[in-house]
């Protein structure tokens, strides 16, 4: 179906994903007279990755916390509001934030996902809940050791609504469900991995999984209790032109090549695009990036249905720039392998099979295997992470939203699973304290907008960022490209030079994608703004460097002419809270182990917070044991998504951790009173 120039009806706007608005009001000569048209503020300082839709001059914005919100897209007024009332405990089961990437609509209805697993289905006019169903079922947590959560955006094809989840740095199997758009009744499941033995269950996977994946692991992995992982956390992508659903599956779980599968094995369809048939979930082909994961390397990220002509010959073509820093082509219809090209610098590997398209990996790389630390490039956070790039049919570029954030692999000793935490077998040891050695390891952070050429199969141009972790992409029939950054800019560029032609001061960090539409001829420009997702959780200082601004959450609104305001920066972000405690020397070494395990995921590496989350070093409650542990071990906020952890911290064990931020706390009062 023909989608309307001036709606954003799908994810990508069509089903090609491809991001690009064909809307011209806008473009390279009049964006000099862009300007903020209206602005929403959220009702969180938490992050924001949505994908607002338009249909008809309504949009769909979803929200941290799975909340959804209808506005008139013209003037920002809100039609209705949902909250699907995640409960705050949920927030520990995710590695990144609690936060959305976005809705589906289809026939009046706007589905959404919800980050404990819900699948629910809205009237598009009134916000009222149709249906509602719980999408993990209850054999698949394994009486809670596995982890599953949603933050990505449900997909509707022929009338069947598809959903993943995310959980493989828990523990979990991954899998994919459809159900009935109309009804919510389940239709089918696909898991990406196998189960133990080589069990069927029941499912549109068991066939392929018998014949294909099983024999690709270990029998005797610790996969067989952690699940494997393999989540399809975010990109879902249906092309019609083929009727199959391309499936992004993510990463092992745990990271350890040689705990997870012994060492043996390419661990299909981790890392993989798996292809099947939306009525059925129906297997149909599959093309594995990367085999042996242990860096965290998904093929999760956003892929676009590109029509190119490579050699003189035209071709129905599914493009990905995945974690691992490859940009791949692959032939919609067949999977079959076209072309793998490094879309930045990588160590990984050096090269690909040319028929094949598998990866020649370096040994050095297996540190799983090696037992030496691997300095990995890309590392965990990938070449490009979830932030999607935009395609444009007038440069013939992909803009990719591209990074490089080196990152140390090493195996953990004693590796256990354990509930609760982390299980990713490598060693959490983070960045000293040192300015000199944070200064250096940043020097080797980077983040640009990359214009690539999909078919020279090279970088066309490239605008260097400040740092890493920068927003989605849009591209415009106006010959623009719009994209926030992560230290607070929301950008114009000029999609065949890359020149900056409009620049708007945000006061927050932005990693949501902009969209375009139009209501009554005029072309708006929407995009999220609010800093977060996994790197400002758990990047520490990094996340910090040059990002020290305060977090804001709110939905702007650009269009020409636009002449409102943001409200003068007043927050001055948390107050240090003096303190006069010195730490117990003998408990900060252990504190610190326990706090890289149980806190570092969202308070951030050796408790410097990244701007989204508490930083703990600031906290009142260190002054107080009896303060500190009911928060920690009893739970006070966890309303908030603070959970307690007394079912896997002893009362000892928090008083350590304590300790650690004391000593923490002082170092940074004593850094601050140096400086004055
Ligand atoms: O393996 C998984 O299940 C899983 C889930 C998620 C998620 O659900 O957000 C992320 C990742 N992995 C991941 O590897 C990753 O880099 C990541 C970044 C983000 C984010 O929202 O910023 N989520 C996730
Ligand atoms: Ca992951």
């Amino acid at each position: 179906m023909a989608v309307p120039d001036r709606d954003w009806p799908q994810h990508g706007r069509t089903t090609a994903e491809q991001r690009y608005s064909p809307l011209t009001q806008i473009d390279t000569h009049t964006v000099g007279r862009l300007g903020l048209a209206w602005y929403q503020d959220f009702d969180t300082f938490r992050g924001q990755e949505g994908t607002p839709l338009v249909v008809d001059g309504v949009m769909y914005v979803t929200t941290n916390w799975s909340k959804v919100e209808a506005l008139n897209a013209a003037t920002g007024a809100v039609l209705w509001r949902y909250d699907p009332r995640v409960p705050g405990n949920v927030a520990a089961k995710g590695c990144c934030d609690t936060v959305n990437r976005g809705a589906a609509y289809w026939e009046g209805r706007v589905y959404i996902g919800t980050f404990d697993g819900r699948l629910i289905a809205l009237d598009a006019r009134t916000g009222h809940q149709l249906w509602s169903v719980n999408t993990i079922p209850a054999e698949a947590s394994l009486g809670g050791i596995r982890s599953y959560t949603i933050d990505g955006a449900p997909r509707v094809a022929k009338g069947v609504v598809m959903i993943g989840n995310g959980g493989a740095e828990f523990g979990a199997r991954g899998f994919v469900s459809g159900f009935d758009g109309r009804t919510g009744a389940l239709k089918w499941r696909f898991y990406t991995v196998p189960a133990p033995g080589n069990r069927p269950d029941g499912a549109a996977s068991d066939t392929v999984l018998a014949q294909k994946a099983y024999r690709t692991w270990s029998p005797t992995g610790a996969w067989t209790r952690s699940g494997g992982g393999g989540t399809v956390w975010d990109s879902i992508v249906y092309d019609p032109q083929t009727d199959l659903v391309f499936l992004g599956v993510g990463n092992g779980s745990p990271w350890s090549y040689k705990v997870r599968s012994n060492g043996v094995g390419s661990n299909l369809f981790l890392g993989s695009i798996v292809a099947i048939r939306p009525e059925t979930g129906e297997y149909v082909w599959h093309f594995q990036e990367t085999p042996m994961d242990q860096w965290d390397f998904t093929a999760s990220q956003p892929m676009m249905v590109l029509d190119l002509t490579i050699g003189g010959v035209r071709r129905h073509l599914l493009a990905q720039a995945p974690k691992n820093g490859f940009f791949y082509l692959l032939d919609a219809a067949s999977g079959e392998f076209v072309s793998a090209i490094p879309y930045t610098f990588l160590n990984w590997a050096d090269g690909v099979d040319p028929l094949t398209g598998r990866p020649r990996v370096v040994p050095d790389a297996l540190w799983s295997l090696t037992g030496q630390t691997w300095m990995g490039i890309p590392g965990s956070l990938g070449g490009h992470n979830w932030a999607p790039m935009a395609y444009s049919p007038r440069t013939g570029y992909v803009y990719i939203p591209a990074q490089q954030l080196p990152e140390p692999f090493k195996s953990e000793k004693d590796f256990h699973l354990h509930a609760m935490g982390v299980n990713l077998g490598i060693d959490m040891a983070g960045l000293p304290d040192v300015p000199a050695v944070i200064a250096a390891v940043t020097s080797g952070v980077k983040g640009w907008l990359e214009a690539w050429d999909p078919v020279a199969g090279k970088v066309a141009f490239r605008v260097e960022h400040d740092t890493a972790w920068n927003g989605g992409v849009l591209a415009t029939a106006g010959d623009l490209v719009f994209q926030g950054l992560a230290t607070g800019g929301f950008e114009a560029y000029n999609a065949r030079t890359g020149a900056v032609l409009y620049h708007f001061d945000a006061h927050t960090g932005i990693v949501a994608p902009p969209i375009s539409y139009a209501v009554d001829g005029r072309q708006y420009v929407a995009v999220e703004a609010g800093w977060g997702g996994v790197f400002p959780l758990m990047g520490g200082a990094l996340a910090r460097y040059r990002n020290p601004g305060i977090n804001h959450s709110r939905l702007l609104v650009f269009a020409l002419d636009g002449h409102a305001r943001l409200p003068a920066e007043t927050r001055t972000g948390q107050l240090p809270t003096p303190i006069t405690q010195t730490a117990d020397q003998a408990q900060v070494p252990a504190g610190y182990d326990l706090y890289q395990h149980y806190c570092l995921a969202c308070h951030g590496d050796n408790a410097v917070g990244g701007g989204v989350l508490p930083d703990l070093r600031f906290s009142g409650a260190l002054a107080s044991s009896d303060a500190f542990n009911a928060v920690v071990a009893r739970g006070a906020l966890t309303a908030y998504g603070m959970v307690g952890f007394s079912s896997v911290l002893a009362a000892q064990d928090v008083e350590k951790i304590r300790q650690f931020l004391i000593s923490r706390a002082v170092a940074r009062q004593a850094a601050e009173t140096g400086k004055k």
